[in-house]
This record gives C-alpha cells, structure tokens and sequence, in this order.
C-alpha cells in the first residue's frame, strides 16, 4: 500500500515539473518572439533614395601580427649581426623586443570576421584599424574591407579620431593582443569615441583592456560589453572583488551590468544572457554543438550595425526597452541561427566562414518574415 502510495505522489511530482518546465519553456519563448519583434521594428527599410553609407559605417579596431623569431644577438656571429640589423630596419621592428615580449600573438582571422559580418548585415561600409603587418593580410582575405594599417603607429589615437566623425559605431577588441603599445593606443580611441557618444561593443581582449581598468567604461551607456565564459569571469571579478555566482547566470551579469554604471553587458553560452542593469533577456536561440573560433567575433561585428540601428530608431520603437538590449539579443539570435544553419550543412566540419555565409538567409528568417 504505502509503496503504491510513493508511485503516486512520484508521478504527481513529475506531472507538476513536467508543465511547469513546458510553461517556462512556452513562456521564454514568447519573450523571444516578442524582443524578435522588436529588432524588426529597428532595422531601416532598404530604399533605392538612401546614399552610401546611411545604413551603417562600422569600424573594427583589432588585428595584430607579431612576428616569432627567436633571436639572442648576444650569441649571433658579426655577419649575422649585420644582417639581423638590416632585416630590423627592412621590417621596421625590435626583433629583440620581439623575442623579449615573448609570446607572439597573431590574430588576423577575427578582425576579418567581425568586419565581414558587420557588412553582410547590411551596414554599407566597414573599416578595420590594425596592427601594420596585420594590414596586407586581412586586406587579401576580402577587398570588401576598408583597411587601415595604423593601430601601432606612435600617433594612432589621432589617425583613428580622424575617421570618428565618419564612423557610426565601432567594434574593439577582436584579434586585438595584448600588447602594452596597442592597448595603450586602444584607451585613447576608447576615449576618444566616448566623447564623441560613439556607441562601441567591446569584444575579446577589448575586454582585457577593460579588467584592467574598469573606468574606461564605467557609466558609458552606448557601451555593450560580450565576453565569453573566461571574459566574463575575469572582467566580473575585477568590477566586483569576487568570483560569479556560476549557478545564477542571471543575477552575475544583472550585477555586473549595475557594477559598471547600466552598460549593456552580453555573456556568451549555452544561452545567451544579457543585462542592462534593469532587464535581463535570455537567447536560446537553437544553435549546435559546433564550438569552432570565431563565432564571437560575427556576434561582435553584427552587434556593431544593430546597435546603431537600435539607437538611431530610438526607444519608441523598442517599446520602451533599452535598444541596446534589443540589439544585443538580435546579434545573438543571428549568430546561433548562422551557427544552426551552417551546422545543418558542414556538421562537425562548420567553421565561422560557413557561419558568415548564412548571415543572409538566417537575418530574413529572424526579421524580415
Ligand atoms: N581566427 C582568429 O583570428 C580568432 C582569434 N580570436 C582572438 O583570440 C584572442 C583570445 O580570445 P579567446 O576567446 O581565446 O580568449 P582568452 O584568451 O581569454 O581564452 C579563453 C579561453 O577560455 C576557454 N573557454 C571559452 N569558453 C569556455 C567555457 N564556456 N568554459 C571553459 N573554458 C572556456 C577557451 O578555450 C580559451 O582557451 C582574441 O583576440 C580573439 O579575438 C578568437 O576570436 C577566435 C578566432
Ligand atoms: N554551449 C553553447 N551552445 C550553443 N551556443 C553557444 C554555446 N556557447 C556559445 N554559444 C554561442 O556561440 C556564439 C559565440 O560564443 P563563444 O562563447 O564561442 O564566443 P567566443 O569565445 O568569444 O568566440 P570567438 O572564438 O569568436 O572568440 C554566441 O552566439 C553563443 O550564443
Ligand atoms: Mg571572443
């Protein structure tokens, strides 16, 4: 009797879980529907009376290429001396302060595939400000681009400000480094789009540059920060002296967001959680189990153009949520459906260029339906 009487109340247990997790399942995907809702409401109408350029000038900062030659000139023979200090002056670079610093970094692909989305998006123009060596490089990946090879000469800051009053929004940190001499150049042009109310999404060593120091953001409401799982551990526990609380998601980037003064903050993951200190949305978007690099960086360089958008069509047409908010939640859902698509096709062979390839189609089954 009392063993029949357990089944019972186990399976009346199971039943209650059962719905409650379909309703909550049901109810998340509402929320989804209706903030897709609202990133259609911000995207500009095409119109064969607009001008080149009014959808959307982005600009990347990042992509650097650090040469890897081990030398010690201590031990090279006197010829060899000459011919290093020749090769120096060829390359325009401290080979021993190449060997000195030590780890080399070589990022070109991530700058190539935040600027690459911002335009399949549909913004009309996209720069990238680079590292010189990095220059050549992701100009031969696509003659789409618009490169600038600037990022670690001595008078950067003021190179990048010349293009500022051109540039919609700007997109830091993707293949950045974290070389001292860019992450320098980098805070002034931080600053620099921060008085001009640039809107900026701060991505991968971005992220870096701002754990470190935290007030280069602090307060700026036209900022959207998105790290992933590492990023935004390391960015939470130098804004809040502590580690996040890995089992509430939620509550970690609704701090962290309040933290840093309501800047839009995106962490990346098997869902996507995003705060603007006052509301927080979920993407569970279906993606795939595909994790290949890069796919961060579409999210950042998408981010980008809605952002924009979001602020150019104003809260009105967000419905009073943040537009920042809405955009972010679009960048997200587009990368995980590219990410699904692309899986579809290439299973455990996707990488982020058949990703890129999907922005089309994967854009107009999300807003243009
Ligand atoms: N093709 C390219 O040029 C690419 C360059 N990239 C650049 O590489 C640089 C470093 O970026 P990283 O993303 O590696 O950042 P980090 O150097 O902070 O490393 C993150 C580490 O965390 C691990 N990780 C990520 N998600 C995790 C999770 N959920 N749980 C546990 N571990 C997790 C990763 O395997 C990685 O080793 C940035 O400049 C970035 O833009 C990446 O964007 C990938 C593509
Ligand atoms: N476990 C997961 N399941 C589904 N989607 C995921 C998962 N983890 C990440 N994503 C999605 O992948 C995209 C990129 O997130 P990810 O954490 O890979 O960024 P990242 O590490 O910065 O990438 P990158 O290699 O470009 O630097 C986001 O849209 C995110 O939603
Ligand atoms: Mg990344």
């Amino acid at each position: 009797m009392a063993v029949r009487v357990r089944g019972v109340v186990i399976r009346a247990c199971k039943r209650v879980l059962e719905r409650a997790f379909s309703l909550h399942k049901a109810h998340s995907i509402k929320d989804m529907e209706n903030t897709s809702q609202l990133v259609r409401n911000i995207i500009p109408p095409l119109s064969a009376r607009k001008h080149k350029g009014q959808d959307g000038r982005i600009g990347v900062v990042g992509g650097c290429q650090e040469m890897d030659i081990k030398v010690t000139v201590g031990h090279l023979m006197p010829r060899a001396r000459i011919f290093l200090a020749v090769l120096e002056v060829t390359l325009n670079m401290d080979l021993q302060e190449a060997r000195v610093r030590g780890k080399p970094r070589r990022y070109t692909g991530a700058p190539y595939f935040a600027a690459i989305s911002a335009l399949k998006v549909g913004a009309d123009l996209s720069h990238v400000f680079c590292a010189r060596e990095a220059a050549p490089v992701i100009k031969a990946y696509s003659p789409e681009l618009i490169v600038h090879p600037i990022l670690d000469s001595p008078n950067a800051v003021h190179e990048v400000e010349k293009w500022l009053p051109r540039l919609h929004a700007l997109v830091v940190g993707p293949g950045l480094g974290r070389d001292d001499v860019l992450l320098k150049n980098v805070k002034g042009i931080l600053e620099a789009s921060k008085a001009r109310g640039i809107p900026v999404v701060v991505d991968a060593d971005g992220l870096w540059l701002v754990a470190q120091q935290p007030a280069l953001i602090q307060g700026y409401q036209k900022a959207v920060l998105t790290p992933n799982h590492m990023e935004f551990g390391r960015l939470y526990e130098a804004v809040l002296r502590g580690p996040a609380d890995s089992a509430d998601h939620h509550g970690s980037v609704l701090r962290l967001s309040q933290a840093l003064g309501n800047v839009t903050v995106v962490l990346k993951g098997e869902h996507d959680v995003i705060s603007d200190g006052q509301q927080v949305l979920t993407c569970s978007q279906e993606g795939s189990s595909r994790r290949c690099g890069g796919q961060g960086d579409l999210l950042s360089g998408s981010l980008g153009v809605l952002v924009h958008w979001a602020l150019l069509a104003g809260p009105e047409k967000t419905n009073g949520s943040s537009p920042l908010l809405v955009a972010a939640f679009g960048a997200c859902a587009l990368t995980r459906l590219c990410n699904y698509q692309a899986f579809q096709k290439h299973g455990r062979s996707t990488t982020t260029t058949d990703m890129v390839a999907e922005v089309g189609v994967a854009f107009s089954k999300l807003f243009e339906t």
